[in-house]
């Protein structure tokens, strides 16, 4: 059975873009099919390896699946230029990051490619979940049994709808009927089969081979009524239960909540992807992406959506990543503090540094080591190339001084002064003059280092040419932490030059940008 389904709008009515969609969906579904398993593709997505489904279903219906959430596939992209300059791949992300989660409650929810329970969806607690004590009883499991990992009630029936006041409950999922008798029928249907020993509350055998009613008249006209517009006043939706509104990244909100109630989440590598899709392929779209993403991350982490605040039900471990995702924004501070050190250094003729002394150095090699370590064994582990993962590097430090430090700039501004900025909106479109004006403000800081930075190289040098007793090593040390920082820049003035054909850097660079210099670029 395929259904189309559009929800109404109507001026007044808030529809909240993505999220409000899904919402719309999960009630006609609750209506006219009520299947126990949801799974979510974007409009920019489709079916790579119909055998993925089957693999998903397997966590799902496994013996203790009954407290996994969803199942999150990794998006893979077509149509990118071989040389993913812009690491739009995002491959550090979906084999390094994806992967890392999976050892603990699982990854976040990237909202395309994943597969839900529906019952999780609705906002109840998953059976058997565990309260953790914190940072102690994560680390010393093993040695100090966890006083505070308290069992849910004992489940003979997990969810028992007759524990729900009724009127508590219209109130919650809204006026119809049809969608809340549906609860626990989908919450039975996705519980795991009965013929395992271990399985307590499982589902007979066949007992999904009963015929289900046919759809009459009635109950379209009942799907119809719950995307209604109003349907939503005064109920949980968005808030609660569904998916959640109020954030450009309604997907990561909607998997942090589940994981903050207790449920798990499955990370599904196929060796077939399961699913591609098309993402951003120039510098414009990808940019805004980022900014897209970091200004989502400011308002999590000013909202109670901050993992600061997560309930004891999600492990400290999983916390950890929720967090970091709230801070990366602010990160871009220090980042772009040390894009303007080595510069720094050349115009002043002082090294970084003022003395290399031994404890100095002895610093120095173990944090090199540490971190190329860690690279080494990321690299090992996820099987991405060293490519990818150097795109990955450069990407984030040219995210870090652009749209980063931006969507921190609005985000302070939002939260100390009020000021909502315009240009945090969602975009749909391409290169327009509103997208002009943003790829500058966003490009204009990048620009700044790497003419800085080219210019203290060219200080440095003329510099030590014209001084009596040049200190090469010291400039040597100095160019080289530019060259570094340039380095990482490079794909962005390769994509600002990508449209110039044969305009040089310098040139370029040097010259006032004009907007339209910006439009769109790459694909050269
Ligand atoms: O007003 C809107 C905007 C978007 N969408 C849907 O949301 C998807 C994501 O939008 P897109 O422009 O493709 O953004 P991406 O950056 O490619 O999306 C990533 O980031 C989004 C969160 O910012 C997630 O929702 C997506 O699942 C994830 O793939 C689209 O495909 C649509 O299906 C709507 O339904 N209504
Ligand atoms: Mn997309």
């Amino acid at each position: 059975m395929l259904v189309y389904v559009s929800r109404e709008k109507r001026p007044g009515y808030d529809h909240n873009k993505k999220a409000g969609a899904m919402n719309a969906l999960v009630r006609v579904s609750a209506v006219m099919s009520n299947a126990p398993f949801i799974l979510k593709l974007d409009c920019d997505h489709y079916v790579y390896n119909s055998q993925a489904f089957r693999e998903g279903m397997c966590f799902m219906m496994d013996g203790s699946g009954d407290r996994i959430g969803y199942v999150q596939f990794p998006q893979r992209f077509e149509g990118i230029d071989p040389s993913d300059l812009y690491a739009n791949h995002n491959t550090f992300f979906f084999d390094v990051n994806m992967r890392a989660l999976d050892g603990i409650m699982g990854p976040v929810c990237v909202g395309t490619g994943c597969l839900f329970r529906r019952i999780a969806l609705y906002g109840f607690d998953p059976p058997r979940f565990k309260e953790h004590g914190g940072c102690s009883s994560c680390c010393f499991r093993q040695r100090r049994k966890i006083k505070s990992s308290v069992a849910a009630p004992e489940e003979t029936d997990f969810l028992r709808m007759e524990d729900y006041d009724e009127d508590e409950t219209y109130k919650k999922f809204g006026r119809s009927s049809f969608v809340i008798n549906s609860i626990p029928i989908a919450e039975f249907q996705g519980r795991p089969l009965s013929d395992y020993p271990s399985v307590k509350n499982g589902r007979p055998p066949g007992a999904l081979t009963i015929p289900r009613d046919i759809l009459d008249a009635y109950t379209i006209a009942e799907a119809i009524s719950v995307i209604s517009c109003d349907y939503e006043n005064k109920t949980e939706w968005g808030r609660r239960v569904g998916w959640i509104y109020g954030s450009v990244t309604e997907d990561l909100v909607t998997g942090y909540q589940m994981h903050s109630r207790g449920w798990k989440s499955v990370y599904c590598i196929t060796k077939r992807d399961a699913f591609r899709g098309t993402t951003s392929i120039n510098l414009t779209d990808r940019l805004h992406q980022v900014l897209r993403w970091s200004s989502a991350s400011i308002e999590i982490f000013f909202s109670r959506n901050n993992a600061l605040l997560a309930s004891r039900r999600m492990k400290f471990l999983q916390k950890i990543p929720y967090l970091n995702l709230g801070i990366c924004p602010f990160i871009s501070i220090f980042l772009i503090v040390y894009c303007f050190l080595p510069a720094l250094s050349l115009f002043s003729g002082q090294f970084i540094v003022q003395e290399l002394s031994l404890t100095f150095l002895t610093y120095l090699l173990a944090i090199s080591l540490t971190t190329s370590t860690l690279a080494v064994l990321e690299i090992k582990w996820s099987g991405i190339s060293l490519e990818e993962w150097w795109w990955n590097e450069q990407f984030w430090l040219i995210g870090g001084t652009s749209a980063h430090i931006i969507a921190m700039l609005q985000g302070l501004l939002k939260v100390t002064a009020g000021i909502e900025t315009s240009f945090i909106l969602k975009s749909m479109s391409g290169g327009n003059d509103v997208d002009d004006f943003k790829l500058t403000s966003l490009i204009i800081l990048p620009i700044v280092i790497i003419m800085v930075n080219l210019i203290a190289i060219v200080v440095g040098f003329t510099r030590a040419i014209y001084s009596e007793i040049p200190q090469w090593s010291r400039i040597l040390g100095g160019v080289l932490f530019s060259f570094w920082v340039l380095a990482h820049l490079y794909p962005c003035a390769k994509g600002l030059m990508g449209r110039k054909g044969r305009t040089t850097a310098i040139v370029f660079l040097v010259r006032p940008p004009r907007h339209h210099d910006f439009a769109v670029v790459g694909g050269h």
